[in-house]
């Protein structure tokens, strides 16, 4: 058994420290998907390699070209890193992302998102704490605290830390192919640490994630935006269309009503329904992380299968919508509904595009309107399922119970992080989703947080999987 006891203290003794790099983290508003906020994101990168560097990493910043569709832009650098290079040991591969959703105080934050906030639970409120800031300085934390108690490092650590994840991480699938086997050759194995826990009080360790087609549909017909006294009942409406459209998707009870989706779906076999009962989940956490006790399912099992296994389609929102308070009395001229479908085995990205398109073509002409209507694909990413039956896996159960004194739950998570496929195919090594965080996070919310118990034992947990890693692996 690894002599952690060292290595945690000192991560015990970091605490203030960490959480300062965390703050700094925070304060920069990273958003990859506001053209605006581009240079942020840039900044973020370059203050993470100087943090790797910091500590004695080597970096290397990889530009990754234009942003497709956004030309005038360039996309944030992929980060590099590496901590050690000792041919006896073995080599991980980490994955994390320094960008973040868009946040703004108005969207009903309690606290200004970019200014980490801590309350008297230990709750640090902040854009990023969770997703994915906290668990990527993590792998940070634990190299100083490693430095700092004089534990020798047990591998070596190649990071990949990239800034376009919220937003179809672009170029990211072509620069892996390309390093696969040069940057990336050494690497073992993968670990990502960027989803949650199922609840607030026992670790998982994941092996799948559902993929994420995203779409938008955008309807336009007037020349500008109109006076709706002076005009309504004289022209199609735009908006009117779009809600049509918007509202033939899916029913109120989360069933997705375009034609063959269900069809792709793999069925449920009993042996992986008999997967779900021994789950460490109630219908009472699943509330509490939903802010209230609007879940459509009564049933643990139903829940989680409809996380883990099975598609869902939401609706995010419309560009050019009124949405501000008043009541301004306009028709908008063109509006942009935007939408995506998570997925799940054996659905493949082109045939449930196929389906969409068709679906929103035969609804659109069900209207007869004289307005214009253009089906976009915005991004789509497909989904990943692991064998946890691989020493990775063994060796982050051990460090699950060295830390928290608990064997994990085995989850499949319900967002979606297209690069575990990517380095799955392109490196043909086990990946292995290790979070940091808990359910009620509000991950892409208004409040996201994560609580310094996840982050400090997070750090820990870290640390000790690539101990355990490193044994399991010999
Ligand atoms: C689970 C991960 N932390 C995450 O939030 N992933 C995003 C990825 C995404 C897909 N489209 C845009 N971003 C997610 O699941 O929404
Ligand atoms: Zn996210
Ligand atoms: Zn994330």
């Amino acid at each position: 058994m690894p002599h952690l006891d060292p290595y945690f203290k000192q991560v015990d003794g970091l605490q203030e420290t960490f959480i300062q790099r965390l703050r700094e983290a925070v304060a920069i508003p990273s958003i990859s998907s506001e053209d605006e906020r581009r240079p942020d994101v840039v900044k973020m990168g370059h203050w993470l390699a100087d943090q790797i560097k910091a500590l004695g990493g080597e970096v290397e910043l990889r530009e990754l070209g234009k942003q497709p569709g956004h030309e005038h832009l360039n996309l944030p650098p992929c980060i590099l890193g590496r901590y050690g290079n000792d041919p006896n040991k073995k080599s991980i591969l980490v994955y994390g992302h320094y960008d973040v959703q868009p946040a703004q105080k108005s969207d009903g934050w309690a606290t200004d998102p970019f200014t980490l906030t801590i309350d008297d639970k230990g709750r640090m409120f902040g854009r990023g704490s969770t997703d994915d800031k906290g668990p990527v300085l993590g792998w940070l934390n634990a190299i100083e605290a490693h430095q700092k108690a004089g534990v020798d490092f047990p591998v070596n650590l190649i990071m990949c830390f990239e800034g376009m994840e919220e937003n179809g991480s672009e170029g990211l699938d072509e620069l892996i192919a390309e390093e696969a086997k040069k940057f990336f050759k050494d690497a073992d194995v993968v670990c990502i640490s960027d989803n949650y826990w199922l609840g607030t009080e026992k670790p998982c360790l994941t092996y799948g994630v559902r993929g994420c087609n995203y779409y938008s549909v955008e309807v336009s017909g007037p020349g500008q935006d109109l006076h709706s006294g002076v005009y309504g009942g004289m022209t199609h409406e735009p908006m009117t269309d779009l809600i049509r459209i918007m509202n033939s998707f899916v029913d109120p009870d989360g069933k997705i009503l375009i034609k063959g989706i269900d069809d792709l779906v793999a069925p449920l076999t009993e042996q992986e329904a008999a997967l779900y009962p021994p789950i460490a989940f109630t219908m009472q956490d699943l509330h509490q992380s939903l802010g209230s006790e609007v879940s459509i399912h009564d049933t643990k099992e139903e829940a989680l299968k409809h996380k883990m296994r099975y598609p869902s389609l939401s609706l995010h929102g419309i560009e050019g919508a009124f949405y501000t308070p008043g009541a301004k009395t306009v028709i908008p001229a063109k509006v942009i509904g935007k939408f995506s479908i998570r997925t799940v085995p054996n659905m493949e990205i082109d045939p449930v595009t196929k389906l969409v398109e068709e679906h929103v073509n035969q609804e659109w002409a069900k209207l007869g309107s004289k307005n214009k209507m253009k089906f976009n694909v915005v991004h789509c990413g497909k989904w990943w399922v692991e064998d946890p039956n691989h020493p990775n896996y063994t060796a982050a159960a051990k460090a699950v119970e060295r830390v928290f004194g608990v064997k994990p739950d085995m989850t499949r998570e319900g967002g979606s992080i297209p690069v575990t496929l990517t380095f799955q195919e392109q490196l043909g090594k086990n990946v292995l989703l290790l979070p940091m965080g808990s359910s009620t996070d509000a991950a892409h919310s208004i409040n996201e947080k994560l609580d310094k118990m996840n982050y400090i034992e997070g750090t820990k947990l870290l640390g000790a999987y690539l101990h355990y890693v490193a044994g399991e692996l010999k």
